[in-house]
């Protein structure tokens, strides 16, 4: 039915607005030689690093139909999938290649095909359809299909995918029960479905999901094979009935492949070796035992003997691997292989048109609606800001109430209490550290699949976070004291004082972002973001005279409050109280908001999207 929909797909012939996709039937996806090497650290504070190859010369052939690849854990299965799925740190790669179709993808294969992770990552606080709608918005180019048009493109793989009963759910968060993990599953699948690929990677999709929901999800990935597409995927231990849904298996041991051909002549392939399996095992839990060795060869001839014998192999060699590469199964692959490198021209490459399949505008648009959204959906952190505010101010309000007009309280009340409140609107700002960190993984994936590029969602988290977390609250925060202090009762002072404190609080809110972009946990940019709040706050000239510390760095033991006027004490401290010297901390406050700012669109840039 989706496929229905889909058939007369063209791309678009328009370079920024095109995602080209293999047409149906999917494409071959060939990998030859493929070396990956990964670098370890030796320990934690050593110098010395350790190569290891994780894919270790391994080539084959992968037709439309179920692809499924299968090994042990740590054998490499995900890093082949990812390799070939071209979402595995390039740098890795030390020879070989993957062709689609006997050709380069040279753009980006991640924009063009599908890939589901295993953890399923998508936005609790939104529903099944709506998260479907997200992806079918960005993913679509609006110059092909009308809103009407994708509406049915989310309608169609609702049904294709049974999640009618669950369409208006929403998936779920820590703090709310969602659909459960097979709806998940499957609205994940649902989410890449939406720009109809007929190419499919997905990483382990029967992980964590019962025997039934793991089958229900194998039957429908080969429902969507039989009309074509290429569907290639990890799986670790499947049942048998998912077993016997395999079109083409890949066996993986230690980074090489030991067996891949039909998975229908995979019993009889390791029968020739001499291993028997029982007549009510489970082929893929067999095969699993052949290759950790649980289950040695039980009939003895030429192959079997070498099976048993390491010794005639050379150290660190697997008998299986090797024998493999001696089979004609093998052997047939490098003969096609052969064939297509002959006839590959390296000039020839797919990919070119690959883009974002919408504007920026429509993009910032969509993606700060989503934000919006789910803040509106979980409003704790809001709610919680605001309190807190209002909390403090009148806190502050109270405690320097009235502030008297005469010396010395009223020089020391009104020190103490612009302190108070600079102090506030810095560490109250705390919570802004999470802002990057918590939806990562989600910023990662979306990113790298083609939802949206990294300014959009940088502006649109920006906006949505400062408006309704940092700047109303600031104005119900400032305006509480300002009155119950009886600070000057006029306009512009009022003005200036709001002004100043929305600045002090804008440039912490944006250090925070600085740090939530570059930290990797909530811990570690806890431990950052403490650092240079305490040092601005000891430096910021309330608690130590700046001249005398910075030139013999002693503390300030007189007290300046005892029989000074305000502007004798602010001459004392050197500061400029002109109205330039007043905007010149307003310039300093913007400056400092900019560049941190920039620097977290730089490390949202740069963080490492690669496995
Ligand atoms: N980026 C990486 N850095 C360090 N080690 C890695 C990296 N990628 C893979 N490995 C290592 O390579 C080996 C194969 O990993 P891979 O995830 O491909 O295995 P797998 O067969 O999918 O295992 P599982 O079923 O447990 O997911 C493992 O030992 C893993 O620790």
């Amino acid at each position: 039915m989706l496929d229905e929909v889909l058939v007369n797909e063209q791309p678009s012939t328009d370079t920024e607005e095109t995602m080209p996709c293999f047409q149906t039937p999917g494409p071959t996806v060939t990998f030859h030689n493929l070396r990956y090497r990964i670098k370890e650290r030796l320990g934690m504070f050593s110098r010395q690093w350790v190569e290891k190859d994780i894919l270790r010369d391994v080539s084959g052939i992968l037709n439309p139909g179920m692809n499924a690849i299968m090994g042990p854990t740590g054998s490499g299965k995900t890093s082949l999938l990812d390799v070939i799925a071209g979402r595995k740190d390039p740098k890795g790669l030390k020879s070989g290649q993957v062709l689609v179709d006997n050709t380069i993808v040279t753009s980006d294969l991640r924009l063009c095909s599908a890939y589901v992770v295993q953890n399923d990552i998508l936005m609790g606080t939104l529903t099944v359809r709506e998260n479907l709608a997200f992806s079918a918005n960005l993913r679509l180019s609006r110059k092909e299909y009308s809103s009407a048009d994708k509406q049915m493109r989310v309608d169609s793989v609702i049904q294709e995918l049974g999640l009618k009963d669950c369409a208006d759910t929403k998936i779920g968060t820590m703090f709310l029960r969602g659909v459960s993990g097979g709806e998940k599953k499957r609205c994940s699948i649902g989410m890449e479905l939406i720009t109809s690929p007929s190419l499919l990677f997905l990483d382990e999709p029967t992980t964590g999901l019962d025997a039934n929901t793991a089958n229900s999800i194998m039957e429908l990935l080969q429902k969507l094979s039989k009309k074509g597409k290429t569907v290639i995927f990890s799986i670790h231990q499947p049942r048998y009935s998912i077993f016997s849904q395999f079109d083409h298996l890949t066996l993986m041991n230690k980074g090489e492949i030991i067996y891949a051909g039909a998975a229908t002549k995979a019993i009889t392939y390791f029968e020739e070796l001499g291993y028997k399996c029982e007549p009510f095992n489970n082929p893929a839990d067999f095969f699993l035992d052949v290759t950790n060795g649980t289950v040695l060869p039980q009939i003895h001839n030429n192959k079997s003997e070498m099976c048993s014998n390491s010794d005639e192999m050379v150290e660190n060699e697997n008998p299986l691997a090797v024998i493999y590469r001696k089979s004609p199964h093998f052997l047939n692959v490098k003969d096609r292989l052969t064939q297509i490198s002959d006839g590959f021209d390296p000039e020839v490459t797919k990919g070119d048109r690959v883009g974002y399949a919408t504007p920026f505008y429509y993009q910032l648009m969509l993606v700060s609606g989503r934000t919006v959204r789910n803040i509106l959906r979980n409003p704790q952190t809001s709610y919680a800001q605001l309190f807190l505010n209002i909390f403090f101010g009148i806190l502050v309000g109270l405690i320097y109430y009235q502030i008297p007009h005469t010396l010395p309280e009223a020089l020391q009340n009104r020190t103490g209490a612009f302190f108070f409140l600079v102090i506030n609107m810095v560490f109250g700002n705390l919570s802004a550290v999470e802002l990057f960190i918590s939806e990562r993984v989600l910023f990662i994936h979306e990113n790298s699949s083609g939802f949206y590029r990294t300014s959009v969602y940088f502006l649109s988290k920006v906006f949505a976070d400062l408006i309704p977390n940092r700047i109303l609250p600031v104005f119900i925060f400032s305006a509480i004291p300002y009155f119950m202090m009886g600070l000057k009762p006029d306009v512009e002072a009022f003005f200036l004082y709001c002004v100043t404190m929305s600045m002090v609080s804008l440039s912490a809110v944006s250090l925070a972002f600085l740090i939530s972009a570059s930290a990797g946990s909530f811990a570690m940019a806890n431990i950052l973001i403490a650092l240079p709040y305490v040092v601005m706050m000891v430096f910021g000239g309330f608690l130590v005279n700046l001249n005398s510390m910075l030139s013999g760095m002693s503390w300030l033991n007189s007290n300046p409050t005892k029989l000074m006027t305000g502007d004798m004490y602010l001459d004392h401290q050197e500061i400029d109280y002109s109205t330039w010297g007043f905007w010149q901390n307003q310039v300093a406050l913007t400056g400092i908001m900019c560049v941190c700012l920039i620097l977290t669109y730089v490390q949202l840039r740069r963080i490492n999207r690669w496995k």
